[in-house]
């Protein structure tokens, strides 16, 4: 099967790394947005689905290739579902996973533990062309709850606040293959790669 070329519509360092170890391997020519001098565009979109298909229609213009793109986030009970689409800009500018790591922990600090639970979101959307009419979309979730403290150096975003109950372990503690295993974007992932392989026209 020839490999199919794709531009990968995001800035994140962290999602890019994930999306190179998932696709390297499943015959994908994988290339990020800023190869083709693609810039971030406005998230204006009420959901993670409007703002990932603003991004991957960008990306799959500018670049002239099908568009792969992620919005993703942080839903938190407590917070009912804060910061949500607003997980990357929680904090303000600049944006930092530090300073969205310290404002979740004060927005929490008077919820006890097992009040904490949440979940990541991740929507990918699939583009075969910036005027697609139908585009892929695959959404995923993986439960969590919130730590009080940090734990572990992997990954990226709010991972070391991220506790799995069933691993005993943040998602920063994890070995970089269990979180692509089992991440709400690996999985996700896992999907869309399914439903290009059965449906070859799709791509
Ligand atoms: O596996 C994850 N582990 C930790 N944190 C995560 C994860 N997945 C999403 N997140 C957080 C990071 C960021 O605060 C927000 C995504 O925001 P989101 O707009 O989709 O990404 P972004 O602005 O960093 O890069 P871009 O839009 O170019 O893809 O959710
Ligand atoms: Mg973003």
């Amino acid at each position: 099967m020839t490999p199919t070329p794709l531009v990968l519509a995001s800035g994140n360092a962290g999602k890019l790394r994930e999306f190179h170890q998932l696709l390297g391997p499943l015959g994908f020519e994988v290339r990020p947005q800023a190869d083709f001098g693609v810039a971030d565009v406005e998230e204006t979109g009420l959901t993670f689905v409007e703002n990932a298909l603003l991004k991957a229609r960008e990306a799959s213009r500018v670049g002239g290739l099908p568009a792969l793109a992620d919005d993703s986030g942080l839903e938190v009970d407590a917070l009912h579902g804060r910061p949500g689409i607003h997980s990357a800009r929680y904090a303000g500018e600049p944006r930092s996973d530090e300073r969205n790591n310290a404002k979740l922990l004060e927005a929490l600090s008077a919820v006890a533990e097992g009040r904490r639970t949440g979940r990541y979101w991740c929507v990918l959307v699939y583009l075969r062309h910036a005027e697609d009419p139908v585009p892929l979309i695959v959404q995923r979730s993986w439960e969590g709850e919130i730590l009080a403290h940090p734990r572990g150096e992997a990954g990226f975003g709010y991972d070391p606040l991220f506790w799995l109950p069933d691993q005993g372990m943040s998602v920063a503690e994890l070995a970089p293959e269990a979180k692509n295993r089992l991440s709400h974007r690996g999985r996700a992932l896992q999907a869309l790669v399914e439903i290009l392989r059965e449906a070859p026209d799709r791509r």
